[in-house]
């Protein structure tokens, strides 16, 4: 579906002794396959979104090759287009015309009929909760309406490889939940293969089958996000002891399956690599030496600890103003973005 090797975007900016070169995507390989949802994580400025645009044909890789749908990106860049399906971070622009007549003209563009373009554009209004806008033009959409209408644009044409740029971003709880739902059918019902950028941890951990992790410009990681934790730092296993004397032997016990054990009062706390596989037989361990507990926690680990892991850096502080949950009404909030 998407094969890569050695991509690379070079940028140059500035004037005189201002020039500077800029490497924003630094030799990535990548192999999606069908079927797949795979999120695409970094911090700001990391390499996503050129790379995207250069899968996309809307640059031109430096070096590197690329196919897409078994078109190169470069010698079949109009075949990569007609065979995919992209939303930009930016959006895309509208003209003066009525919502859905931009929806049905982009449908026909892609060689759908005007009512097969009309019933699905309605389906999608329906599903992404445009209900009632069909007629209203984009202007005087709100910022999370224009966001959605991008991401009906992008799907209209029922295309089997999706690119999404931040899909989620500026929408409120409701309508992310929508499209989450709205993604994951695209794969379950369509078998379709998305490839998506996101700031949003919980979303990437949520929806992807395999998330790709980038980092100035190179992959620093891809896998599921199941394998990624174990690999990093393990669960974090929290026994409270229900009485002081038998804290020293219950860490003993931890020790046993854990690193890093460390006691806190009654708490005995460490690292496991597969919790869930090694805490019955710590339990049935404590047992037999009659140690009682007064309750055991699993923390697992999350993306942002990977990250934190791999780099050294927290994808949360890199990029502190678009990690936070969307608040509520973050549809009017969406211009501010930057
Ligand atoms: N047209 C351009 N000219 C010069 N530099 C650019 C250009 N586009 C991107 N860059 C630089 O390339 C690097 C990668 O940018 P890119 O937009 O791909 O990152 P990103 O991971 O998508 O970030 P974000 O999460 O903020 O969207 C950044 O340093 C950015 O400033």
């Amino acid at each position: 579906m998407i094969h890569a090797r050695g991509l690379v975007q070079k940028f140059h900016t500035g004037r005189g002794k201002q020039k500077r070169e800029v490497l924003a995507v630094d030799g990535v390989d990548l192999d999606i396959e069908e079927g797949e949802v795979v999120g695409f994580l970094g911090p700001n400025g990391a390499g996503k979104t050129t790379t995207l645009r250069m899968l996309t044909t809307l640059l031109r890789p430096t070096a590197g090759t690329a196919t897409v749908n078994g078109y190169d990106v470069v010698a079949d860049s109009v075949m990569v287009r007609r065979s995919i399906g992209y939303v930009s971070q930016a959006g895309g622009t509208f003209s003066q015309a009525q919502a859905g007549d931009e929806v049905v003209d982009h449908g026909m563009l892609y060689g759908l009929s005007r009512a097969e373009a009309t019933e699905r554009g309605k389906a999608l209004f329906a599903q992404l909760q445009l209900d009632g806008l069909w007629e209203r033009m984009p202007k005087n959409m709100s910022g999370g309406q224009k966001r959605r209408l991008d991401i009906v644009m992008g799907l209209v044409h029922e295309p089997t490889l999706v690119f999404l740029d931040e899909p989620t971003t500026g929408l409120d709880p409701q309508a992310r939940a929508n499209l989450w739902e709205h993604i994951r059918k695209l794969r379950s019902e369509r078998g379709a293969t998305v490839f998506l950028t996101t700031h949003y941890l919980d979303e990437a951990d949520e929806l992807s089958d395999r998330i790709i992790i980038i980092d100035n410009g190179r992959i620093v990681a891809a896998d599921t996000a199941d394998n990624l934790k174990a690999q990093v730092s393990g669960d974090l296993v929290d026994l409270e002891v229900a009485d002081d004397d038998h804290v020293t032997t219950a860490a003993e016990k931890l020790t046993s399956i854990a690193t890093a054990v460390e006691t806190d009062g009654r708490h005995v706390r460490g690292r496991v690599r597969r919790a869930g596989r090694a805490v019955p037989g710590l339990l049935r361990d404590l047992e037999s030496v009659s140690i009682p507990l007064d309750s055991i926690e699993v923390i697992r680990p999350t993306l942002d600890d990977v990250f934190l892991t791999l780099t050294g850096r927290s994808l949360r502080d890199a990029d502190s103003t678009t990690t936070s949950d969307a608040p509520d009404g973050a549809e009017q909030s969406e211009g501010a973005r930057s």
